[in-house]
């Protein structure tokens, strides 16, 4: 679903991401792990064309991403959860889930956001809230309730669990499990290893934006040494 050949970024003279080469196949997750500073945010945003400058190829499902804006990137069904969440201030919970309808183009508008109600009760009890009055790990919640309400084919994560607390982050995997049944694929950067090898079938580890490490989540769940050599805070 995605292949990444030989990407290179940059941020201004800074060279980030070193000729790394990556495949993602459809319906899997996969854990992105690596310390910090390691490169796993500009990956995730050289994917999304958020980079100042990317070079080498990406390709969804058979396009070619790096000619396209971020937001064809979107259109052709592809989500981001950033880091940073990014919920709008004086929007309410419902008009954050708007948005994320908006920029993926699909109208059908009370629909979609029932269905997501659905899927995340605690959000449901909220919709006329404001998004920021909400806790840390609600505004996650809702960052990730924004980038799927339009049903995307895969979804980029950066560190979702960051800061959550321990229930909310349990609730976090059994949701990711359930999006990867009904299909999604996701591809998931995390400081907390433990917790992404065991949702994920396969993981990548990057160290000084390349590639050091690719063998099933569970080889490496089982790898102390190399957790301890490339992950470690
Ligand atoms: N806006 C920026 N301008 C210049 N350099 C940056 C910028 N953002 C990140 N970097 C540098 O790029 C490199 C890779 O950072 P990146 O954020 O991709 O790593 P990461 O693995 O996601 O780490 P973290 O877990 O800390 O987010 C680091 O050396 C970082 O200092």
């Amino acid at each position: 679903m995605l292949e990444v050949q030989k990407l290179n970024a940059w941020y201004g003279p800074s060279h980030v991401v070193h000729d790394l080469s990556f495949r993602v196949e459809e319906g899997e997750i996969v854990a992105l792990v690596g310390r910090n500073g390691a490169g796993k945010t500009s990956t995730l945003r050289a994917i999304m064309g958020l980079m100042p400058r990317a070079e080498g190829e990406v390709r969804f499902n058979g396009t070619d991403l790096l000619p396209l804006g971020a937001h064809a990137r979107f259109r052709l069904g592809l989500g981001y959860v950033p880091e940073e969440r990014r919920i709008v201030p004086g929007l309410t919970v419902r008009e954050n889930l708007q948005l994320g309808l908006v920029s993926a183009g699909r109208t059908d508008e009370r629909a979609a956001i029932d269905e997501i109600a659905r899927s995340f009760p605690r959000l449901k009890e909220r919709l006329d809230q404001q998004g920021t009055t909400m806790s840390g790990g609600e505004q996650q919640m809702l960052a990730i309730a924004r980038a799927i309400i339009s049903k995307p084919k895969m979804v980029l994560l950066d560190e979702p669990s960051e800061g959550i607390m321990p229930v909310l982050v349990e609730e976090m995997g059994v949701l990711f499990r359930r999006l990867r049944d009904q299909g999604t694929t996701l591809l998931l950067v995390e400081q907390n290893v433990e917790w992404a090898l065991n949702l994920a079938s396969r993981a990548i580890i990057i160290d000084q934006g390349e590639l050091v490490h690719e063998s099933s989540a569970a080889a490496l769940l089982a790898d102390k040494d190399i957790q301890d050599r490339y992950c470690a805070v």
